[in-house]
């Protein structure tokens, strides 16, 4: 699902009302019909009183609208219009005579007292905002912002003072419970720093043309379950486990088998033919007896030097499929050594998570040696030590793309929202996943995920995508049996099964 800009949007309404053909005042008809019925179907036939603020541009006409398919179901409806210009868009004003209880707000002091705990929506500003909101029309933000313990907040399209594109992390901003947004998601959403303000989003059809959607050209994507069923491939009946590949999974230390095991779990249950497990020798029993699948290398410490200094198992490296290596394997100097003689190895796409990039963040002239379409995972702390901090998340993932194409490599920043850059500057935002996954392995299992796709032949954009969508989907799966509180990374393996019928049904 493409990701477009608030400029974009303005231009997708335009195409929309010439080719449909549509009136800009009935598109706004049917956006707001489109809220009205998703209030109506959320809180039901006997709410509590709706309380409407509208701006004077085509987000408050949104806000008329809806105040007027409401009140005409029979449900409490007061509505004010807010006066932040002095003169309201051509639609905002010819829907004014059709809602004549309409109330006015000149001036902080007109706000009114709202006494009945009721449903504030928020039709101030959308994706017209183009500055801070300033000055009184701000104080009106703050008075909605106060009574969001007692009343419930939706927003209409954006929460107003939120910039579609931009950040505008400390401008004055509606925090709504729930937004209400038309037909492509903001880029803003998917960002941690405005998590909180834009509360659940929803995204409500409002029947924009399809071809403007079809050839727009952007750089910003969700995936959804059509592209993840393009990407999926059925296994072939005459196919045996030389088929899906051979992985070399370099994990574990002393006081860290755990990742190791995850890792190498998830590798074999996301469907590797056959997975190597290079571990410390402290750890063999542990995943002998943990991952009776696995097979083990093992080595006589914790450190890795020794095994890609044997010239004969070096001369092994190459023969994997895929080689993941990261989770728990700490980053003393002797690891480091040992992944600088892996890259020298190594010359296909490969995973790097967690201590491996620890390691390239300590000495970044290995950077540029990792092969070319590798996988690289970090969460925002590794990122950090890998590419530097930045102001705001916007800035963030402006130099993950840059990092993405400057060393081509797919890059998977963790999150809500996990943003996944590509060689070609494309980011693709994965929506599956919860907080239940904020638990210790999670990672892991996301690169034995990751591992087990490539060694099946995947592409790496390919098993990019599918990866992180199968890890948030069974992790998504979990919670629902299981909570979020009480989830574990074992549990994300365990449901990974489940996630794959789900994405073939
Ligand atoms: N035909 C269309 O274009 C449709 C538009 N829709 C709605 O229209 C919205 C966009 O409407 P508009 O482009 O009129 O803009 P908004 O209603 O978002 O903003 C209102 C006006 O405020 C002004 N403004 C910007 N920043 C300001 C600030 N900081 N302080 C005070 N004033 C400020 C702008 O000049 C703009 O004209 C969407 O978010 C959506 O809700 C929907 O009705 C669907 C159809
Ligand atoms: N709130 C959340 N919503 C969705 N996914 C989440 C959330 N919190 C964590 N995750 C996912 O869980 C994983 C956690 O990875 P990481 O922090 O590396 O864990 P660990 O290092 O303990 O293995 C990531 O893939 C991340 O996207
Ligand atoms: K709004």
């Amino acid at each position: 699902m493409k990701i477009l800009s608030a400029q974009q949007i303005r231009a997708a309404d335009a195409y929309t009302i010439e080719h449909e053909p549509i009136s800009s005042v009935l598109l706004m008809e049917r956006a707001a019909m489109e809220c009205a019925g998703w209030m109506v179907h959320t809180f039901g036939e006997t709410p509590p009183p709706y309380y409407i603020f509208c701006g004077m541009g085509n987000n408050g006409g949104d806000g008329l609208v809806i105040a007027r398919r409401l009140q005409e179901q029979g449900f409490a409806v007061q509505a004010w219009l807010v006066h932040t210009a002095d003169t309201p868009s051509a639609d905002n004003a010819a829907n004014q005579p059709y809602y004549p209880e309409l109330q006015h707000i000149r001036e902080p002091g007109e706000f009114p007292l709202l006494e009945e705990p009721g449903i504030i929506v928020d039709a101030l500003f959308g994706t017209g905002l183009n500055r801070p909101v300033e000055g009184w029309a701000a104080g009106v933000i703050h008075k909605i912002n106060d009574q969001r313990h007692r009343h419930t907040i939706v927003s209409i399209d954006m929460p107003s003072g939120m910039m579609a594109d931009e950040p505008s992390l400390h401008f004055p901003c509606v925090h709504a419970r729930y937004t209400l947004t038309f037909e492509y998601y903001k880029l803003a959403f998917l960002l941690p720093e405005n998590g909180e303000r834009t509360g659940k989003t929803e995204l409500l059809k409002i029947g924009i043309h399809p071809d403007y959607t079809a050839q727009v050209q952007t750089e910003y994507h969700l995936t959804d379950p059509e592209t993840i069923r393009t990407i999926y491939r059925p296994r072939d009946a005459f196919s045996h486990k030389g088929t899906y590949g051979h992985a070399l999974m370099i994990a574990g230390s002393y006081g860290k088998m755990g990742a190791a095991v995850l890792a190498t779990r998830a590798c074999l249950r996301a469907g590797a033919g056959l997975v190597t497990a290079h571990i410390p020798r402290c750890g063999y029993e542990i995943m002998q007896t943990a991952v009776p699948e696995a097979m083990c290398d093992t080595e006589e410490s914790a450190l890795y030097s020794a095994h890609f200094d044997e010239p004969f198992r070096l001369r092994q490296a190459p023969d994997y499929a895929v080689v993941g290596i990261g989770p728990g394997i700490g980053a003393d100097t002797a690891t480091a050594k040992a992944l600088e003689r892996l890259l020298q190895a190594f010359h296909k796409p490969m995973v790097l998570d967690a201590d491996a990039l620890n390691i390239i963040g300590k000495y970044p002239a290995l950077l540029p040696q990792i092969p070319k379409d590798s996988i690289l995972t970090p969460h925002p702390k590794e990122f950090e030590r890998l590419f530097g901090s930045t102001d705001n998340h916007f800035e963030r993932l402006e130099l993950l793309t840059r990092k993405a194409c400057e060393l081509q490599l797919y890059i998977l920043l963790k999150g809500k929202y996990s943003a996944m850059a590509c060689p070609d500057g494309a980011v693709y935002f994965n929506p599956t996943g919860n907080p239940g996954m904020a638990t210790a392995g999670a990672g892991d299992v996301l690169t034995g995920i990751l591992t087990g796709l490539l060694s099946q032949g995947y592409t790496p954009k390919a098993a990019l995508l599918l990866g992180a969508w199968l890890h948030g989907l069974a992790g998504d799966l979990a919670a629902d049996d299981l909570s979020e509180e009480a989830l574990v990374a074992e549990d994300i393996i365990h449901y990974l099964g489940q996630a794959y019928l789900n994405i073939k049904k």
